[in-house]
């Protein structure tokens, strides 16, 4: 049975460097929202990137990059208030932030691919990741393995902290507000935003890869190109 999800369903979100978006997080997006029942999901484009080298195009056309590969479907919601702050951009503050906003008791999701999940246990403060979100974890091809395949793989740390959380039902999502692990799957795309980079700085099409608005965006402002 499905559940038509309502304003008060549980809100996914989605963080990244979006450096550009490409159809892999479309439709971790997408797929995250149908498989879950999620409300909506919110995209939040980061500032300062915490954990890896500065993005090589800015924050502004990396939002306006966002912006155009989601208009149009309302389900797809974009948070632009860590992207326009010089501060880093840590997810932990940014949910207690979503928390203040949205309140104790909405379920929230953070989504994330299974390679940004193994890393968890780098994150600031992240063990307060689970008091304030659930997380589900979409696999993804060429990354760290995926769901039944987690014992043994995952660091101690964060084998030992997801497996009182671990849920394979995602109508339990919608019955607390944070708290639970849930792996899912996802179509697999091998699709990454440095490969997009990589084709485009060496005069290779990307057409495909991303949407046709934000190809389009990268060719009028000359982005990603060797020189
Ligand atoms: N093809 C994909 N399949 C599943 N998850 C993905 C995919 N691409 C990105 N993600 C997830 O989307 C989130 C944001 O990713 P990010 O913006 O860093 O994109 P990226 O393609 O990994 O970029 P880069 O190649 O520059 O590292 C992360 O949780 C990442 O795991
Ligand atoms: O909070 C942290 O310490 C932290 C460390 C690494 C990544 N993140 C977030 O994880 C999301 C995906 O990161 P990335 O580098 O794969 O684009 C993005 O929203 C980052 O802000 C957050």
């Amino acid at each position: 049975m499905t559940t038509t999800p309502t304003e008060h369903s549980p809100l996914g979100l989605l963080g990244g460097t979006f450096d550009p978006i490409h159809l892999g997080h479309l439709r971790l997006a997408e797929e995250a929202r149908e498989a879950l029942a999620l409300g909506a999901v919110r995209l939040i484009p980061a500032g300062q990137p915490p954990h890896r080298e500065a993005p090589s195009s800015s924050a502004a056309d990396r939002l306006a990059m966002v912006r155009l590969a989601t208009a149009g479907n309302p389900a797809l919601e974009v948070d632009d208030s860590e992207v326009l702050s010089s501060a880093h951009s840590y997810t932990v503050p940014t949910l207690e932030r979503l928390r203040r906003e949205l309140g104790a008791q909405r379920p929230l999701v953070l989504i994330l691919g299974a390679d940004a999940f193994a890393g968890l246990p780098s994150w600031h403060r992240w063990e307060a990741l689970f008091t304030l979100a659930h997380i589900a974890v979409a696999n993804r091809p060429g990354h760290a393995p995926h769901g039944r395949r987690w014992p043994g793989v995952l660091s101690a740390a964060l084998e030992a902290a997801t497996r009182t959380r671990l849920c394979r039902e995602p109508a339990r999502l919608a019955a607390q507000p944070a708290g639970l692990v849930l792996p899912f799957d996802m179509t697999p795309l091998g699709i990454s935003a440095s490969l997009i980079r990589d084709l485009l700085a060496q005069g290779s099409s990307a057409r495909y890869l991303l949407p046709d608005p934000v190809l389009d965006y990268i060719g009028l402002h000359h982005l990603y190109r060797r020189n």
